[in-house]
């Protein structure tokens, strides 16, 4: 996997979305999410892949280990690049998920990489300990983080404020953090609550980001991903 950016493509329609790539004359790393799969399935996946983009299908899965693995089996034929599910699975699901996926992936073919997701970056601690009765958030990534690595996966979704929690307890060399929870300092945090900039994520040891709104909702699209990418690299912009 190359660009370090995942574009979050929270878009509802094929019409959106293509509006949005035209606008980019490079390929990108894009995230497809819940709500644009769901409205336009496995057929647009094929075509934003032959566009030459990587793709990170996140569709968070949680249920059964049987439904998992046969739910990943499927996903492994659709030749993305990432898939993911919510830790709180446990590991039998987990384990059950990367069968499916190696399984499921055609010969000659590379797996996508899969990762689970930790906390979401929406959460916080106060609801983490009033609404899971958890001890802590912090405790509770943590956790997930070493059960997601026991389980053979290649990584984890967290905020970037949780990458050092999460390399305490997966000391795994290559194991990924994929982290949303990206905004710039003039961005507000909407439903976000776990946040911090493109050069901070960076700095505390993020493999990837994830950015939606602030790149898809901005004035100037491919002006404010060019300054996500600065902002990472270290050139202030
Ligand atoms: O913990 C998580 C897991 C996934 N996401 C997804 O990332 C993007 C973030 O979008 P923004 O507009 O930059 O907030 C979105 O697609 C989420 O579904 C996450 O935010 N947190």
């Amino acid at each position: 996997m190359t660009s370090p950016i995942i574009i979050a493509l929270d878009y509802s329609s094929r019409e959106e979305v293509m509006a949005f790539l035209n606008q980019f004359n490079q390929p990108l790393f894009v995230k497809v999410g819940m709500e644009l799969f769901y409205k336009e399935g496995p057929a647009f996946i094929k075509e934003i892949k032959e566009l030459g983009h990587k793709i990170f299908l996140d569709l968070k899965l949680h249920d059964i280990p049987n439904t998992v693995k046969q739910a990943m089996k499927n996903l492994a034929k659709l030749d993305v690049d990432l898939v993911n599910v919510h830790a709180a699975g446990g590991s039998k699901m987990m384990k059950a998920a990367l069968e499916g996926l190696v399984e499921g992936t055609p010969e000659g073919k590379q797996r996508p990489l899969l990762i689970a997701v930790t906390q979401l970056t929406s959460t916080s601690n106060e609801q983490v300990v009033e609404e899971q009765g958890i001890s802590s958030l912090t405790t509770s990534i943590s956790l997930y983080a070493k059960l997601t690595e026991e389980s053979g996966l290649d990584g984890v979704v967290c905020s970037p404020l949780d990458v050092e929690i999460v390399r305490e307890a997966a000391k795994g060399e290559g194991f990924v953090t994929v982290t949303p929870g990206i905004r710039l300092a003039e961005n507000s945090a909407d439903d976000q609550v776990r946040i911090t900039t493109p050069a901070k994520a960076r700095e505390l040891g993020s493999n990837y980001i994830v950015v939606g709104r602030s790149i898809t909702k901005s004035e100037n699209p491919v002006q404010t991903y060019e300054k996500i990418v600065s902002q990472w690299e270290g050139v202030t912009v």
